[in-house]
């Protein structure tokens, strides 16, 4: 590399007539600076001043054939030292406030006088060179600025309390003249020095001192000042031959309250403080403007949760908030990318786009709050007898979930977790935990229950079995519906963004020690996947349809592999078993899916009573066949939605996914095809004057085979469709 010159510059040193000063003035001379050499030659307390400091170095860089002009004033007018360098030289190009005194008191003893003169020095010199340099940098375009801090600042240092104090006021000032020049090419940076020099020598040990050279330091603050340094703003520390930066990061932090129409209690601020102090997710801002645009982000988040009863919830009995679980259309598509949701399936668009008319969360979203209980409470570590359990050794054993009432794409849930037993099985202990969710008005929405399996942790005594939901074996016939898709080679490290951090997913070193020769996918990702299968296979991908499900970890899943999920539909429930195509392995097994009892009332009765209420009609075909009968069978999931106000429903929709050949059909329809009706034919079916079976196939198309109502569908539907 090309030595960095000076070339032509002038550099101006404050406090350049010992130590650290005194190394960057010689530095920069030897580089090509021409040099001025400030020292009002006090002592280190600021006392007397004297000439001799300043014109012994301009003697020492003139015997080296460098160029150098002492300067005598006072930083205080620091515009005299910079009238100096114009004066002999004509331009100023890098200025560097080092010079510094001290007036060590214990902070009860300092006197106003020893404050003053520590601040007049040090913040309000490097004030006044600053601004006299300024508007020459600013004219020629081009200025470089050290300011010098001190870890006595930044940590704090007994007896220093004014001069800390001044020191942290340095890089307040750094950063807005940072800002400030930027746009003209003036950079304003600071050093954090640890150095030798008439400063600490007396404060070190002995040894430490003779280490600490101000020539080791020197190159540092040189390379800073240098034109190839793009540098602006930052704070570099250094000594003995070391440097690093100091960056300030602020945590994460959270919301206290639910919505703007909430106060803030102290106890909403106790109950928070785990997370407003918790620096594991924290980061450097990079301006005040995205300091504030965090707000912003927090106060959207306010506006999507709702509004009052939250504020309870947080001033409740719990003594963290930890099992209040908000969500937002974020998490929603997040977690819906982490099992397999692809654009590549238009209809699940709606999984994945907040401003789509269907926008839904996949039912197996709301395992997330019993998840975030199981994590952030010690349930599973004393769960077992005598034992404690760590992460190392924690499968999912199992999960049952049902959505008892709706949920919305965004909200808050508090949980309540209790632990039902847990099982001895020898080779684990397998621990059965179950999570109730309540919306803020205390309506039980949710249950989850999750067997974790700790591997090691058997024999312990206990008995081999508990009381608690069981998975049913799979049907002894052929499937009647089976459904792959290959999981990504980064589907765990996406799918751990919906919470679940274990490193077993993703480090490799924490799935040797777990006994896995690669990191596995979450049991939960594997679930997610299958139960999206299963509902675009018998629900028309619509999440309200999803009452229940149950699953067993049967063996675990690498990233990557393909998962095929083989059904049977039993009324309404679809029992299902996935496998990883790659090895023929089970993976899930003993699973079901109960698909809801729709909330239907016969169609005269909906009609006659003004339509009051959210309702879907819905029945299932099994098979739809052709006219004459030569067609293969086709599976298709016919809806109808009424909506509040009770002015309509949008259409009949007709699936026809699966459907390969249509003979005596209409040409336009193809796979994929969706057949609709309009309103006024659908109201007349509905009051008995038009036969669906007419209006809905145009008489090209019978409809045979089972209709599986999900509740009785109305008589006059079932008389039509000939069942
Ligand atoms: C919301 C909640 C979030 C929780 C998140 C948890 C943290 C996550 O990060 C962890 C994960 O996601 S891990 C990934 C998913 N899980 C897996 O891959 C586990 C796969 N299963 C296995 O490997 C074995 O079944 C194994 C190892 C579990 C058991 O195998 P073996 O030791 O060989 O047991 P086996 O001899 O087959 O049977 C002994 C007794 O144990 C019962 N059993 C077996 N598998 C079980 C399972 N998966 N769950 C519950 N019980 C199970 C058997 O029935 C048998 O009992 P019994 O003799 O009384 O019938």
């Amino acid at each position: 590399m090309s030595e960095l010159r000076f070339d032509d510059r002038v550099v101006v040193v404050t406090g350049a007539g010992a130590g650290l000063g005194r190394a960057y003035a010689h530095l920069f001379a030897s580089r090509g600076a021409k040099v001025v050499v400030n020292d009002l030659g006090g002592g280190r307390h600021g006392d007397g001043s004297s000439s001799k400091a300043a014109d012994t170095v301009v003697e020492e860089i003139k015997a080296k054939g460098g160029v150098a002009v002492a300067d005598y004033n006072s930083v205080v007018e620091g515009e005299k030292i910079i009238k100096t360098a114009l004066d002999n030289f004509g331009r100023v190009d890098v200025l560097i406030n080092n010079a510094g005194i001290l007036r060590d008191k214990s902070f009860a003893r300092i006197s106003d006088q020893d404050w003053d003169l520590v601040h007049l020095v040090h913040l309000k010199g490097s004030f006044k060179t600053t601004q006299a340099a300024f508007p020459v940098f600013k004219k020629q375009n081009y200025g470089r600025i050290i300011m010098t801090a001190s870890n006595s600042g930044i940590y704090g240092n007994f007896g220093q309390a004014n001069y800390s104090a001044a020191k942290m006021g340095l890089i307040g000032l750094a950063n807005t003249i940072a800002i400030e020049g930027g746009r003209n090419n003036i950079h304003c940076n600071v050093i954090i020095p640890t150095a030798a020099s008439r400063l600490t020598e007396d404060i070190l040990p002995p040894d430490v001192f003779a280490e600490l050279k101000p020539e080791l330091i020197a190159p540092v603050v040189a390379y800073l000042c240098h034109e190839s340094c793009e540098d602006n703003g930052v704070y570099i520390d250094s000594a003995a031959g070391w440097a690093g930066k100091y960056e300030i990061v602020r945590s994460k932090g959270t919301t206290l309250r639910n919505s703007k129409k909430e106060g803030v209690s102290i106890e909403n601020v106790k109950n928070a403080w785990g997370r407003v102090t918790d620096m594991s997710g924290s980061h450097k801002l990079s301006s005040i403007e995205e300091a504030t645009g965090t707000l912003l982000t927090a106060l959207e988040e306010m506006e999507g949760t709702g509004s009052g009863g939250d504020q309870e919830e947080r001033g409740q009995s719990q003594e963290d908030d930890s099992d209040v679980y908000r969500y937002n259309s974020k998490d929603v598509i997040l977690y819906a990318l982490g099992v397999g949701t692809s654009l590549k399936n238009p209809d699940e668009l709606k999984y994945l786009y907040e401003n789509h008319e269907d926008f839904s969360a996949l039912p197996t979203f709301f395992v997330l709050p019993a998840m975030q209980c199981l994590f952030t409470s010690d349930i599973l570590e004393n769960a077992v007898p005598g034992r404690t359990i760590n992460l190392g050794q924690v499968l999912h054993g199992e999960q049952y979930i049902e959505v008892v009432d709706d949920l919305p794409t965004e909200g808050a849930l508090v949980s309540k977790t209790s632990v039902v037993g847990v099982m001895d099985k020898g080779s684990g202990a397998a621990v059965v935990v179950n999570v109730d969710s309540y919306t803020k008005d205390g309506k039980l929405v949710l249950r989850n229950q999750s067997v974790i399996f700790c591997v090691g942790a058997g024999g312990f005594g206990g008995s081999r079995t508990v009381d608690y939901i069981q998975g049913i074996k799979k049907p002894n016939r052929t499937p009647e519906k089976t459904v792959s898709q290959q999981t990504g080679v980064d589907q765990a490290a996406l799918y751990r963004l919906s919470g679940d951090l274990n490193p077993l997913h993703i480090d490799p070193s924490m799935a040797l020690v777990s006994g896995f020769n690669t990191p596995i996918l979450h049991g939960l990702a594997t679930f997610g996947y299958s139960v999206r299968m299963v509902l675009g296979a018998y629900a028309n991908n619509d999440s309200k349809l999803f009452k229940a499900c149950k699953a067993r970890f049967v063996k675990p899943v690498i990233p990557g592999q393909t998962l095929k999920v083989d059904m049977w539909r039993e009324n309404n429930k679809i029992l299902f078993e996935t496998s990883v195509v790659e090895t023929n392995t089970v993976v899930i097994g003993g699973a079901y899916i109960d698909l809801k009892s729709i909330n239907m009332q016969p169609t005269a009765n909906l009609l006659s009573s003004g339509l009051q209420s959210d309702a879907i009609f819905e029945f299932i075909i099994d098979q739809v066949k052709a006219d004459p009968g030569k067609a293969k069978a086709v599976g298709g999931v016919f809806l109808y939605n009424i909506t509040k106000d009770g002015k309509q429903a949008k259409q009949w929709t007709m699936d026809l996914k699966s459907a390969k050949v249509y003979e005596g059909a209409p040409k336009d329809i193809k796979p994929n095809t969706t057949l609709t009706i309009a309103d006024e034919d659908f109201l007349l079916m509905a009051q008995g004057k038009l036969n669906p079976q007419v209006a809905f196939m145009k008489g090209k198309l019978k409809i045979t085979g089972n209709i599986m109502l999900a509740q009785k569908l109305a008589p006059i539907l079932k008389a039509n469709a000939k069942l």
